[in-house]
C-alpha cells in the first residue's frame, strides 16, 4: 500500500474514483467531507469491491447477488499490489461472515439469519493519512466525526500510531489505541437500527498528528440494497419499543455516500472545486 500511495499524483489520478459511477479506484486528499462542519477529509484512499484473484472459468459476469460485476480499477504497479489487496479482502470478508453469524446468535436469531442478506459483497478502502502539522484546527482532520453507514466495519489500523478516536457516552473523545494483532469492529447505523439500538453505532474520527504517515484498511459490511431494515422482533419489547422507522438500506447508504462526497472534491482532471465546478 505504501508503494501505491508513493506513485506520482498524475499516475494515481488516472484511476480517479469519480471516473466511474461506483466510486472505485483512487480517492485524492480532501475529496470527501464526511462531517459537514469540516472542510474536507485529509486522507487519500484506494477503493475496491469483491474480486477473485484468479477469475473463475465459468465467470459469467454476474456478482453473488446476480447483478453485473462492477470492475475494480488497478494500477499497473506496484506489481504485488492487486494480489495483496485482494487476498486481504478475502481474509477480512471471512471474518465478517463469522461475525454476521455471531451477531445473529447474540440477537436470539437463527445463526444463518443474515446469510442471504449480504450477497452484495463489501467495499474495502486502503487509506493513507499524511501527518498533520501546523496549528490544531478541528475542521481539517484525517477523517471527520461520523458513524459508519452500514452494518459493521472491520478496521485494520497501523500499529504504533495513534489517530483513531471514539466519542464515548459522555461526549468525550477517547483514543482507540491500536493493539497489534487485533482489528477494530465499528458498528454502523444500519445494524444499530436493525437491533433497535442494542448495538450502537460508534461516532469516530481520525487525526494523524504522529509526525509519520499512517495507513488503515476498513472493510464496510452491509446488506443488499433491496433489504428493508426495521427493528428485529427479538430486539423489541414492551420496555423497549421500536425506536426506528423501516428504511431501505440501499437508499440510506446512497444518500450518506452522496453527502460525504458533496462538500469538497477534486475532479478527475486534477483540479479542486465544489459541486458547482467552481
Ligand atoms: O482510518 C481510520 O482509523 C478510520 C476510517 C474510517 O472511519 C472510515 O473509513 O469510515
Ligand atoms: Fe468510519
Amino acid at each position: 500500500m505504501k508503494a501505491f500511495f508513493a506513485l506520482p499524483t498524475e499516475t494515481k489520478m488516472k484511476l480517479h474514483h469519480r471516473k466511474g459511477p461506483h466510486y472505485r479506484g483512487y480517492e485524492p486528499l480532501l475529496d470527501s467531507n464526511i462531517d459537514p462542519a469540516n472542510r474536507g477529509d485529509l486522507y487519500e484512499g484506494f477503493v475496491i469491491g469483491k474480486e477473485d484473484l484468479v477469475p473463475k472459468e465459468d465467470e459469467d459476469n454476474k456478482a453473488d447477488d446476480d447483478t453485473t460485476v462492477i470492475k475494480n480499477l488497478w494500477p499497473s504497479e506496484p506489481a504485488e499490489f492487486r494480489e495483496a489487496f485482494v487476498n486481504y479482502y478475502h481474509a477480512a470478508f471471512g471474518v465478517a461472515k463469522d461475525l454476521y453469524r455471531l451477531f445473529a446468535l447474540a440477537l436470539d436469531l437463527p445463526e444463518t439469519y443474515f446469510d442471504d442478506k449480504f450477497k452484495r459483497c463489501p467495499i474495502m478502502r486502503g487509506l493513507h493519512y499524511p501527518p498533520q502539522t501546523g496549528p490544531e484546527d478541528d475542521r481539517i482532520i484525517g477523517i471527520g466525526a461520523h458513524s459508519d453507514f452500514e452494518c459493521f466495519t472491520i478496521l485494520w489500523q497501523e500499529p504504533g500510531i495513534q489517530a483513531l478516536q471514539i466519542l464515548n457516552s459522555e461526549k468525550k473523545w477517547i483514543n482507540a489505541t491500536p493493539i497489534p494483532g487485533t482489528l477494530v469492529i465499528n458498528i454502523g447505523d444500519l445494524l444499530s437500527r436493525w437491533t433497535n439500538g442494542i448495538f450502537r453505532s460508534a461516532v469516530h474520527r481520525a487525526i494523524n498528528r504522529s509526525g509519520i504517515r499512517r495507513y488503515s484498511i476498513p472493510l464496510f459490511n452491509g446488506t443488499d440494497p433491496h433489504v428493508e431494515v426495521e427493528p428485529l422482533p427479538t430486539c423489541v419489547s414492551a420496555e423497549r419499543p421500536a425506536k426506528y422507522e423501516i428504511i431501505n438500506s440501499g437508499e440510506y447508504v446512497r444518500k450518506r455516500v452522496q453527502e460525504m462526497y458533496q462538500g469538497s472534491f477534486t475532479s478527475p482532471n486534477g483540479t479542486t472545486g465544489n459541486d458547482d465546478g467552481q
